[in-house]
């Protein structure tokens, strides 16, 4: 039985096998007669075919057979249906090409005209390639939005000298009259400065109509004046009023100068009385230093009746911008009314302060108020008190029409600083006239209205600039042994905060204290004091008083004066921290190299600032005209045992 069904599944296999031939002989034929196309559009039917006719063949089998076929086929065989297709390609692109060019009647070609295939046709022009337009300029995009009187400015060359004739009727271009002249000689000004020379013509023009204390029908346009540090900007503006206001026979409040600190305030009254004196002008303070119903009876001659006019003391007033708010709203008949000149002194640092909106109260108090609202007090006696432009509020039921008249306010605002701002929405907080912008600074190579635009700063040419890199633990004792080293007398030293000038002047005087009776008890000791906010005024006062009589060799401060302030004698600034902007480090190191003469600034940097500052520097294009200083440890160790034991003597003081 088993036998039986073995022979007959043998029997079965080899009809099966048997079948499998025929079919593969059957394919192999069909190939053979196959007509000759491309490869690729007959194989998928093949496929199809043999999926359907033999359902049990082995697939893999096929596929080798299959392999075994191709590979006969000589590789002309396939290629050959290619080549006869690709004219019918080419007749397909010339159809379409017959859109655009018309096929000619086949009589009309001249038997030698050329063929299509033998012209060579122009291509067309290539589309340009995709571009991304270039990125506007730096100085583009810094002149962009920028005050068009700003754009427009004058631009001074800082080396610019007039001098001063010593006597007679020649005033030698100056403007100035016989008495200022001789007053400056006094005081030992033989030359007028670049800023100066610009400034007065344009401030005391040669027609004395031009010079009149009211110009309602033609008043003057504002002025803003960007000047290195030391370069004279004070005496710019002080020379032009008290040539004006020295022809006034009645006094009122005609000029009013704000300035950011007391010191400065100081500082620029001094100036008034010495160019002033024997003009008969009469100069007040308010900065808050005395009481306010002191200053009160010092700027105001009456205050129980209100006047139209209202009443003042004083032809200038030099105030900080706090304590004139405080007057403007708290003393009855002060009153701005009258001013010929508004100065605003460090423009930039004034404009930044937004101390109760005080430029928007102080320019309203300028211009009659525009609600044509009669005057609170009521009609005053004469009204010629009233100043020109105020005069058509009076409700006078018979004055003549030319009072009536709207006439404008006289003032003229006068904007300085060594880093004026180019802040379009600063500026037009100023309400400015027709404003005329001078830029005193060393001549250079590109156009030099940019050099504002950019917040590029011009500095004394007379002061050298260093920078050194540091350790933060080291940067005590570098600084000392700087101080030893360049014998280092009269430096204002400027540090982050009150708090660390006082602790680096008590480690300095520790420390000096010890190199002393290490050295053989050295006599020359070094006079280092602290001077910041956390001092009253009047300690303010007495320390600056001595550093300005060299009884202190060493200032250490915080920014509270680095704005301004003017000693002539300091040959050194350092900055123990680094300024936080630009504009802090053209203030400070402005301190020095004054009016001409030389100085040396030094910024020492703790390594991890050093990108910060270099970056800052780079961008106002100046990293190049500072050099690199580097102390070496040789130099650092002989002084380290005393600045050890200074450090310890400090950490004791503190835990005590
Ligand atoms: N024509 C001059 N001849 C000699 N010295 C002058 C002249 N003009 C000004 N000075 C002196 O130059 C110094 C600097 O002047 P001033 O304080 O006005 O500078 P500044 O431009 O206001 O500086 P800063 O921007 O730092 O405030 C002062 O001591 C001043 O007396």
């Amino acid at each position: 039985m088993v036998i039986a069904a073995a022979a007959a599944s043998l029997e079965k296999n080899k009809e099966k096998t048997k079948a499998k031939q025929r079919y593969l002989k059957r394919k192999k034929q069909r190939r053979k007669n196959k007509p000759k196309v491309a490869a690729g559009s007959v194989s998928g039917s093949d496929d199809e075919e043999d999926a359907v006719i033999v359902p049990g063949a082995d697939s893999e089998e096929e596929k080798d057979e299959d392999e075994v076929l191709i590979e006969q086929d000589p590789p002309q065989a396939e290629d050959k249906p290619r080549k006869e297709k690709r004219p019918k390609k080419r007749q397909k692109v010339a159809e379409d090409d017959d859109v655009e060019m018309q096929e000619p009647e086949p009589d009309l070609i001249p038997e030698d005209a050329p063929t299509i295939e033998s012209v060579s046709l122009p291509t067309l022009p290539s589309f340009p390639l995709p571009a991304l337009p270039d990125a506007p300029s730096k100085s583009v995009l810094a002149l962009q939005g920028l005050d068009r009187a700003l754009v427009g400015a004058e631009i001074v060359d800082s080396t610019g000298l007039l001098p001063i004739p010593p006597d007679g009727e020649d005033d030698g271009g100056t403007g100035l009259t016989e008495k200022t002249r001789k007053r400056l000689l006094e005081l030992g000004i033989v030359e007028l400065f670049a800023v100066q020379t610009t400034l007065l013509p344009f401030l005391l023009p040669r027609n004395p109509l031009q010079r009149s204390l009211y110009l309602p029908f033609d008043p003057p346009r504002d002025v803003c004046v960007s000047a290195p540090t030391g370069s004279g900007k004070t005496l710019a503006y002080v020379l032009p009023i008290v040539e004006i206001l020295s022809t006034r026979i009645v006094t009122r409040l005609r000029a009013l100068i704000v300035l950011p600190t007391r010191d400065l305030v100081t500082q620029v009254r001094e100036t008034f009385e010495a160019l002033g004196k024997g003009r008969g002008l009469k100069i007040g303070t308010a900065t808050g230093q005395h009481s306010f119903s002191h200053e009160q009876s010092q700027l105001v001659a009456d205050k129980t009746t209100q006047l139209a006019g209202g009443s003042s003391r004083i032809d200038v007033l030099i105030c900080t911008p706090g304590r004139l708010i405080d007057h403007l709203n708290g003393t009855p008949n002060f009153s701005l009314q009258h001013l010929r000149f508004l100065v605003i002194d460090e423009a930039d640092r004034l404009l930044a302060q937004s101390f109760q909106e005080w430029l928007v109260q102080v320019l309203a108090a300028t211009r009659p108020p525009s609600d044509e609202t009669s005057f609170a007090g009521g009609l005053p006696q004469h009204h010629d008190a009233v100043a020109p432009a105020f005069r058509s509020l009076l409700s006078y039921a018979d004055i003549p029409s030319f009072v009536t008249e709207r006439k404008e306010s006289s003032c003229q605002k006068l904007l300085f600083s060594a880093t004026l701002t180019r802040d379009p929405g600063k500026l037009s907080a100023l309400e400015l006239r027709d404003p005329k912008y001078f830029v005193v600074q060393e001549k250079s190579d590109g156009p030099a209205v940019l050099d504002v635009a950019m917040d590029k700063f011009t500095m004394p040419a007379t002061l050298t600039e260093h920078m050194l890199v540091c350790e933060s633990s080291l940067k005590p004792l570098i600084f000392f042994h700087l101080v030893y080293k360049h014998n280092i007398t009269n430096a204002l030293v400027f540090t982050k905060s009150a708090e660390s000038t006082t602790r680096l002047v008590r480690l300095f005087d520790f420390f000096d204290a010890r190199r002393r009776m290490g050295t053989g008890g050295d006599p020359s000791a070094f006079v280092a004091r602290a001077y910041s906010s956390d001092l009253s005024a009047g300690e303010r006062k007495s320390i600056l008083d001595k550093f300005k009589a060299k009884e202190i060799q060493i200032l250490v401060c915080s920014d509270l004066i680095s704005r301004g302030i003017d000693i002539s004698h300091v040959s050194h600034v350092v900055s123990y921290d680094v300024p936080v902007d630009m504009r802090k480090y053209v203030h400070r190191v402005g301190r020095t190299a004054r009016a001409g003469r030389a100085g040396d600034a030094w910024t020492l940097v703790e390594e991890q600032e050093a990108r910060y500052f270099k970056t800052m520097l780079k961008q106002a294009e100046h990293l190049e005209k500072v050099k690199r200083m580097k102390v070496g440890e040789k130099d650092l160790a002989p002084l380290a045992v005393y600045y050890e034991g200074a450090l310890a003597q400090l950490k004791e003081s503190y835990s005590r």
